[in-house]
């Protein structure tokens, strides 16, 4: 991780060191990037870089402010440094001004030479970079300027709604912090931060969090990634303060990397197998014969040691000798079996491994310390997946999960066949967060080759564009890419991801098409015009569109304001296609007006527009449009509403205190506050 530095970028070597540079004595990270550094010292070494980005609100800064508290980095901020350069009247001070303002983005130089002088001046060698790269081109002028990458991206993947509240409450006065302007900023990171996350997800570096939650559970995940990289790399010593408390999953994290390196002895020969030779007979002989000599000396009142049972156990398990294992299994004390979880694993592994379920299952009941590690765990998820008992293998990983025990790179494998085999997304997409990357090779390499179900199962729930990419990699190589099924998921992974070209690639070149299909590629334009393109293709083509494709492009007219079409498009779904519409088709025709400032016509579908009860999603839409718009009195209607309907959905409440808030009606913030409490909700 901790590199010397090589060589200094041209621009970088023209520019001066600071006088602190020359002076100081102790290692300091500026020496990096000063002209002098390049007469190389011993202690010079390239500073620990971690870039933080995220949308806006989606709490970068007050993640880092935790970062820096537990492992001593120093924060830069690159919106506070700019905001410092208007404050401080500096010849740029106007220009960025006017571009926060826009929401837009500075140029590359200017951010780039801010941050260049705080880490100069910095005595620290390890930096949260927050805000910062915002698109390629920031990138490309980092790395160029600093001669640098970063070591760790961190992602805080926030949903849009839960930024824009949490931006609108932030109450610091900030120019760009109010509606119109977080659009803008939500537009352009849309549009320009994806291509440098989509970058960081293809290198490896990228960590994505997801930032809904308290702040401490969010940094419950953000601590692991820093705790681990001290295993790593002795120089990046973590400096964990007095203060905080080493979590269970910290501890568990040490116990399994000692564990993975210490309790499960490889299968060293014993004395007796030795005294054998088995080189001489097949290796069932020599197994036949050691075992009946073991018997004869327990049957004597020998003492066995643990290592001698502990080998036998793993001999058996490679040579699929289950009923000699069991024989072994006879022979062991109960109360040594009890006490070593080593052995008992060894055990129940040789048990599930031969479909033996109940007797690894008992061998597991009895088991010490299961929590130690992961193995006795993959062990049964194993035997379960392999018997084909997918819910079993899928219910056990959760309860690993629910006792605290870290899965490790053999886990998943197992637990994504299981997945594969029950074909549930939701599953695969709760696993999916702590997969990494090699372990989808792995699963290759064992020889698991999963059927189309199964892939398209996975390729919804992958987090990660790298991922993506390599199992496109793999089904083109096993010449099923234009299966209908795994084409149209690789389109909806590749959208999901941002990388609408690949997506649009695939589906202009696929030989067939379904309205899975033309349902994922509508939707997967639902921020653009484009998808008002793709339904005429489909019409011209001659493919009915059924409820979702209305879904899509209804959502799509509403997210773009097009109320017109909106309007075109939903009668030409009731009389052309004859679909009557459902819940959601309600609740996108309240959005397109609601959005467009419409409120009344948005209510007018509420009450008199329905054929059934307005559930919460048309009431929801209702609300947050209120809340654009700042309709109070129908907003208090539709967050009613809402209050009965889900009684435990906070975000309903402190929308309505902030459409009360944002009218100066401070009397009434307080008592929807007051009701949050009664009905034991966090205000
Ligand atoms: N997990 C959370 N739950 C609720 N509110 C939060 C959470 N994390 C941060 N906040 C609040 O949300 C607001 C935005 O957070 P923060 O300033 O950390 O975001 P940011 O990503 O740095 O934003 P920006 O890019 O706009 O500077 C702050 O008022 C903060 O207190
Ligand atoms: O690298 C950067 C960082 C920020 N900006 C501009 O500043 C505002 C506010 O940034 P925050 O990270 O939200 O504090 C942002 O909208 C940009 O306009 C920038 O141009 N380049």
């Amino acid at each position: 991780m901790w590199r010397r530095v090589a060589s200094l970028s041209p621009l970088v070597s023209r520019s001066k060191p600071s006088k602190l540079s020359q002076e100081a004595c102790t290692f300091k990270i500026w020496e990096s990037f000063s002209s002098e550094s390049q007469v190389p010292t011993p202690s010079k070494v390239a500073p620990f870089i971690t870039f933080v980005l995220g949308g806006p609100g989606s709490g970068k800064g007050t993640q880092c402010a935790k970062i820096v508290e537990e492992f001593g980095f120093t924060h830069i901020s690159a919106g506070d440094l700019l905001r410092r350069e208007i404050a401080s009247n500096s010849a740029y001070g106007s220009v960025i001004l006017s571009t926060i303002r826009e929401g837009k983005i500075v140029p590359s130089q200017v951010t780039v030479q801010l941050i260049r002088k705080e880490m100069e001046s910095s005595d620290n060698d390890k930096f949260l970079i927050d805000g910062f790269p915002r698109s390629e081109e920031n990138r490309e002028a980092f790395e160029q300027i600093i001669g640098r990458e970063p070591n760790v991206v961190l992602f805080f993947d926030c949903p849009e709604r839960e930024m824009v509240k949490r931006v609108l409450n932030r109450n610091q006065g900030r120019v760009d912090d109010n509606i119109d302007t977080i659009k803008k900023r939500l537009e352009i990171f849309d549009e320009l931060n994806w291509p440098v996350i989509n970058h960081y997800s293809m290198t490896g570096k990228l960590h994505k969090i997801d930032a809904v939650g308290t702040v401490d559970d969010i940094f419950e995940k953000v601590r692991p990634i820093f705790a681990a990289l001290s295993f790593h790399t002795a120089k990046l010593s973590v400096c964990t303060s007095s203060k905080s408390k080493k979590n269970k999953k910290q501890k568990q994290l040490h116990q399994n990397q000692n564990t993975n390196s210490l309790s499960f002895p490889k299968s060293t020969p014993t004395p007796l197998i030795i005294y054998h030779k088995p080189s001489a007979q097949t290796k069932l002989q020599a197994l036949d014969a050691v075992v009946k000599d073991l018997e004869a000396s327990v049957d004597k009142g020998v003492n066995v040691d643990t290592q001698t049972f502990a080998s036998l156990l793993e001999i058996c398990y490679q040579l699929e000798a289950m009923e000699y294992g069991h024989r072994v299994h006879k022979l062991i004390p109960r109360s040594l079996l009890r006490r070593n979880v080593g052995l008992s694993s060894k055990l129940l592994r040789l048990y599930a491994a031969s479909g033996r379920m109940e007797e690894a299952h008992k061998v597991f009941d009895e088991m010490p310390k299961r929590d130690a590690s992961a193995f006795a765990w993959n062990a049964l998820i194993s035997g379960y997946a392999e018997l084909g008992l997918y819910e079993d293998a899928m219910a056990l990983y959760f309860q690993m999960e629910e006792e605290g025990v870290e899965p490790d790179r053999f886990t998943f494998p197992r637990v994504l066949k299981a997945c594969g085999g029950i074909g549930f997304i939701q599953i695969g997409e709760a696993v999916h967060r702590h997969v990494a990357l090699d372990i989808f090779r792995q699963m290759f390499d064992e020889g698991y080759q999963p059927d189309s179900v199964s892939i398209s199962t996975i390729l919804a729930a992958v987090q990660s564009l790298q991922l993506v990419v390599q199992i496109h990699g793999w089904v083109i190589r096993m010449g099923v890419e234009w299966n209908l099924s795994i084409a149209n998921a690789l389109i909806a992974a590749y959208s999901k991801h941002h990388e609408l070209n690949r997506a649009r690639w695939l589906f202009s070149h696929m030989p067939e098409r379904d309205v899975v299909t033309w349902n994922t590629i509508i939707s997967a334009h639902s921020k653009s015009r484009e998808a008002l393109l793709y339904f005429d293709q489909m019409e011209k083509d001659g493919a009915l569109p059924d409820s979702i494709t209305f879904v899509s492009i209804l959502s799509a007219c509403a997210n773009l304001g097009l109320v017109k079409d909106g309007q075109r498009l939903y009668s030409v779904m009731k009389n052309r296609y004859r679909i009557s519409p459902i819940m959601e088709h309600y609740a996108c025709m309240v959005n397109l007006y609601g959005r467009s400032g419409r409120i009344k016509e948005a209510y007018g579908i509420v009450t008199d527009g329905m054929e059934f009860e307005a559930g919460p999603t048309v009431w929801g839409a209702l609300l947050y449009a209120c809340y654009l718009h700042g309709n109070v009195d129908i907003g208090v209607v539709a967050a009613e509403k809402l209050f009965d309907l889900e009684p435990d959905n906070e975000y309903n409440f402190e929308l309505l205190m902030m459409i009360y808030g944002n009218v100066g009606r401070l009397e009434d913030v307080e008592r929807v506050r007051l009701m949050m409490m009664e009905r034991g909700l966090d205000s």
